[in-house]
């Protein structure tokens, strides 16, 4: 598996804290994000992660910024991801399970590590549903 993860300055420690995490078990990750708590523009960020999903270089997209809505909103233009933010278990799972999410966006202001670290876990572990939820899936492009 290979995951592709950006973030701004709001979250280098949780980026760091999931990186070794996934590495440890032995996943493959691109890291685009800040290593510093200097101030950038976190869709700097955000877009070479949503390109690699996108495109379908990667399996998975992790994104972090202090609420998660600023990524989500940069990641979800392109036509092909389907972004969500998640801030507890339950929400991971069903972002997985009802709407095939293939990044998932962490508010670091709002959440813990541990948590943080909780919910990659969850999401990459949990299954699209598939049949209701494909048809409305299918219905998120633009269609005007
Ligand atoms: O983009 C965001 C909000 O949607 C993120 O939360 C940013 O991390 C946040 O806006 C950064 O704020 P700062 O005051 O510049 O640190």
């Amino acid at each position: 598996m290979t995951i592709s993860i950006g973030n701004d300055h709001a979250g280098p420690d949780y980026k760091q804290a999931i990186v070794n995490h996934l590495e440890a078990k032995g996943i493959t990750v691109n890291n685009y994000g800040t290593d510093t708590l200097d101030s950038v523009d976190y869709p700097d960020f955000v877009h070479p992660v949503a390109k690699d999903v996108n495109d379908g270089r990667v399996n998975f997209g992790i994104l972090i910024c202090g609420s998660a809505n600023g990524v989500a909103m940069t990641a979800n233009k392109y036509p092909n991801v389907r972004a969500g933010i998640c801030w507890m278990n339950e929400i991971t799972e069903l972002t997985r399970q009802h709407n095939n999410a293939n990044i998932i966006c962490i508010p670091a202001r709002y959440t813990a590590i541990p948590q943080a670290i909780k919910m990659v876990d969850t999401f990459l572990n949990t299954q699209f549903e598939g049949g209701r939820h494909q048809k409305r899936v299918d219905k998120i492009p633009m269609s005007c």
